[in-house]
C-alpha cells in the first residue's frame, strides 16, 4: 500500500461548531478516482466518520454480546422493550419515493462499466446497484463503481468491450438503488484520523455511502429521482437507528430535503426478522420498504445457532426451498408488516439463472424462476429481484398476473397472517438430510466463489447457480456446523475434517488448472474457514484484510 496523498482541507462544514477529523487515501489513484476521492468528498466522509465511527463499533459489540448470549442458549424473541411501537397500528413509514412506486422487477448485480449499462438496458424497474454481495471489495471495484455510477447517473456513461461491441445507454433506465456494504465491513485504503488525532476504523457503509450521496444526491433529485438505499444485513433496530441519523445528516450537510433519502432494509438476519417493525419505525422518515433476502437470512440462522445442537442443524443447502415452514413464516411475516405501515415488500433472488449456451438450463432456469416469482407475487409481495436480464421478462409475466395495472399490492393487509416466535426458529425440514452429495457441493462452491472473489468478480455462475457472497457463506457455514456438530449423513457416514480436507485438495487441484486461478489461497483459506475451532462471522472480514488489494 502507498503512502497517504490525500490530506484533506477541513473547511468544508455542515456544522463548524464539530471538530473534524480526517480521511487520507492509501489506496493507488486509478485514472478517475481524484474526482470520487475529491477533498470536498473526503470531508464529507470524515464529518460521517465524526459522528457515527465510534456508534458503529458499538453496535458490532452488541451484536458478539447477543452472540455469546444465543451461544449460551438464550432465544431470539419478539423485544419486550418495543412492545408499544409494534402494537400501535397509528403510524406509517414514509413509503415510496418518485420513481419507486412501481418497482415489480428488480435487476441486481455489480457495478462495473458494462454490467451497469446491461442493467441500466435491462427492462427493469429498478437496478439495485450493488456494491454488497455480488461485488468483491477491491479498491478498483468500490470507487471504479463510484465512477460508474455518477456516469449512469448522468447518462455520460458507454463502454467498448475488448471485443469490440459498443455498449450504450437504452432510452428507458431503471431507477437505481444502491446497496453499500454492511456495518462490519471496512475500507482499508482509507485511513481516518479523528479530531483528537487518534486512528480509526473506515467503515466500508459510510464510504460507500457517503461517496454515493454526495456525488450524486442533488443530481438524482434534479432528474425526477433520489437518493436510495438498500440496507443489507441489519442485525437490529438500533442498526436503522444508526443508519437513520447518518441520513438526517447527510441531508442536512448537502442541503436537501429531509425524508429525500429512502431505504429498503434487507430483512436477512434471523434478529432483524423479530424487529421487522421496529427496524421501519427508526427509519420511518426514509423507509420505502423491507426486502426478503434469503440467503443471508439462511446463512444468519446456521450461523447464530451453529452450537445449539441437532434441532438446529438444517440439511444440505438445495433442499432449503421458501417453502420450508420457517421461511414461509418469515416470509409471510414480511408481507404482513410491510403492508400494515405503508411499505413495499420486496422479493428475494432465486439462484436459477439461465445459460445462452444451454437451450435446456435455460428453460429450467425460466420454470423455477417463474414458480418463485408467482409464490412471491401471490403471497403480497409488490416486486421481486432477479440475477440476469434474460429473467427480467420471466418475473415480470409472474407479477403482471397479480399486478395488473396497479403498480404495487401495498393496499392488500395480510391480517390472516400470524407468525409466532417458534415459527421462525422451529428449523424442522420435513425429510430433510444432509447427504454426501451436500458435502461435496457445499466444498465445490465454496471453493470456486472464494478464488473468484479474490479474483475480483463477487458473483459467478456456478454449475449453472448464481453464487455470491451470501450463498457461499451458506456453504462454509454449513460445513463448520456438520464437523463440530458430528452429524452422519443420510449414507452413514460422519462429517469429518479429513474428508473435508480431501476434497477441498481433490477440487482446488481441479481448479488451478483453470488460467488465472487463486486456487492455493482460496483452498488455504476455506481449511481455516471450515476446519478451524473458530468460525469467522462473515467470510469477506478477514479474506478482505488478507488477500484483496
Ligand atoms: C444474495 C443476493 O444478494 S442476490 C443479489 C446479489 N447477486 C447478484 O446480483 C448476482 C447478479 N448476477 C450476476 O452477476 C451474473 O448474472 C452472473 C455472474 C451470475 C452470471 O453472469 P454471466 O456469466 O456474465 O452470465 P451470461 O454470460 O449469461 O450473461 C449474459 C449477458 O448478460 C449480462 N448480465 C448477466 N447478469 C447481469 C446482471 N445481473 N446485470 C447486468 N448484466 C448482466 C452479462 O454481462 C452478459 O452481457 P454481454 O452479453 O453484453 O457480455
Ligand atoms: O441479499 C440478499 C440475500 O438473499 O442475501
Ligand atoms: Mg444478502
Amino acid at each position: 500500500m502507498t503512502s497517504p496523498i490525500t490530506v484533506l482541507d477541513p473547511s468544508f462544514t455542515a456544522d463548524s461548531t464539530t471538530p473534524r477529523g480526517r480521511i487520507e487515501v492509501l489506496g493507488p489513484l486509478e485514472p478517475g478516482f481524484d474526482e470520487i476521492l475529491s477533498e470536498e468528498a473526503l470531508t464529507f466522509i470524515a464529518a460521517l466518520h465524526d459522528r457515527f465511527a465510534r456508534r458503529r463499533c458499538d453496535r458490532l459489540k452488541a451484536r458478539r454480546d447477543r452472540q455469546a448470549r444465543f451461544a449460551a442458549g438464550s432465544s431470539p424473541e419478539f423485544l419486550p422493550e418495543t412492545k408499544e411501537i409494534r402494537e400501535d397500528a397509528s403510524w406509517r413509514v414514509a413509503g415510496a419515493g418518485p420513481g419507486l412506486v412501481d418497482r415489480r422487477v428488480e435487476i441486481t448485480g455489480p457495478t462495473d462499466r458494462k454490467m451497469t449499462i446491461n442493467a441500466m438496458n435491462s427492462g427493469a424497474k429498478v437496478w439495485l446497484a450493488d456494491h454488497e454481495d455480488s461485488l468483491s471489495p477491491t479498491w478498483s471495484n468500490m470507487i471504479g463503481g463510484q465512477i460508474n455510477l455518477r456516469d449512469a447517473i448522468r447518462r455520460e456513461i458507454d463502454f467498448v468491450s475488448p471485443e469490440g461491441k459498443e455498449y450504450r445507454l437504452g432510452e428507458e433506465t431503471p431507477t437505481i438503488v444502491f446497496r453499500p456494504r454492511g456495518w462490519h465491513l471496512t475500507e482499508q485504503h482509507l485511513q481516518y484520523t479523528d479530531p483528537k488525532g487518534g486512528r480509526g476504523t473506515v467503515s466500508g457503509s459510510l464510504v460507500d455511502f457517503g461517496l454515493y450521496v454526495f456525488h450524486n444526491a442533488h443530481e438524482l433529485i434534479a432528474r425526477g429521482s433520489g437518493p436510495y438505499f438498500y440496507l443489507p444485513k441489519l442485525e437490529s433496530h438500533l442498526e436503522a437507528r444508526l443508519w437513520n441519523e447518518a441520513f438526517t445528516f447527510a441531508e442536512e450537510a448537502l442541503g436537501i430535503e429531509h425524508g429525500t433519502i429512502r431505504a429498503t432494509v434487507l430483512i436477512e438476519t434471523i434478529t432483524a426478522a423479530f424487529e421487522m417493525d421496529e427496524i421501519l419505525y427508526e427509519l420511518r422518515d426514509h423507509c420505502a420498504g423491507l426486502n426478503a433476502g434469503r440467503w443471508d437470512y439462511l446463512f444468519s440462522i446456521i450461523k447464530t445457532f451453529r452450537n445449539r445442537g441437532r434441532d438446529f442443524i438444517l440439511p444440505d443447502r438445495n433442499q432449503l426451498t421458501m417453502t420450508v415452514p420457517f421461511m414461509r413464516a418469515y416470509t409471510e411475516l414480511l408481507v404482513r408488516t410491510c403492508h400494515r405501515r405503508g411499505a413495499h415488500a420486496i422479493g428475494g433472488m432465486s439462484a436459477f439463472i439461465p445459460n445462452r449456451r444451454d437451450p435446456e438450463i435455460t428453460e429450467q432456469a425460466f420454470e423455477k424462476v417463474a414458480d418463485d416469482k408467482r409464490r412471491e407475487a401471490r403471497d403480497g409481495f409488490d416486486g421481486t429481484w432477479v440475477a440476469h436480464p434474460d429473467l427480467v421478462p420471466v418475473a415480470r409475466a409472474e407479477l403482471d398476473a397479480v399486478l395488473g395495472d396497479r403498480p404495487n399490492q401495498v393496499d392488500r393487509q395480510r391480517d390472516d397472517v400470524e407468525v409466532t416466535a417458534e415459527d421462525l426458529i422451529d428449523l424442522r425440514v420435513e425429510g430433510g438430510s444432509v447427504t454426501n452429495a451436500g458435502i461435496r457441493q457445499n466444498i465445490f462452491v465454496a471453493l470456486r466463489y472464494i478464488d473468484s472473489w479474490l479474483r475480483g468478480q463477487g458473483a459467478a455462475a456456478i454449475d449453472n447457480l448464481m453464487e455470491d457472497a451470501a450463498t457461499a457463506e451458506i456453504s462454509r457455514s454449513q460445513l463448520w456446523q456438520w464437523i463440530n456438530q458430528g452429524v452422519i449423513t443420510e449414507e452413514g457416514r460422519p462429517v469429518v475434517r479429513e474428508r473435508v480436507d480431501y476434497f477441498i485438495d481433490r477440487y482446488a487441484g481441479e481448479l488451478s488448472e483453470i488460467e488465472g486461478n487463486r486456487a492455493a489461497e482460496a483452498a488455504e483459506f476455506l481449511k481455516e474457514l471450515v476446519l478451524g475451532e473458530e468460525f469467522p462471522d462473515f467470510l469477506t472480514t478477514p479474506a478482505y484484510s488478507r488477500y484483496l488489494k
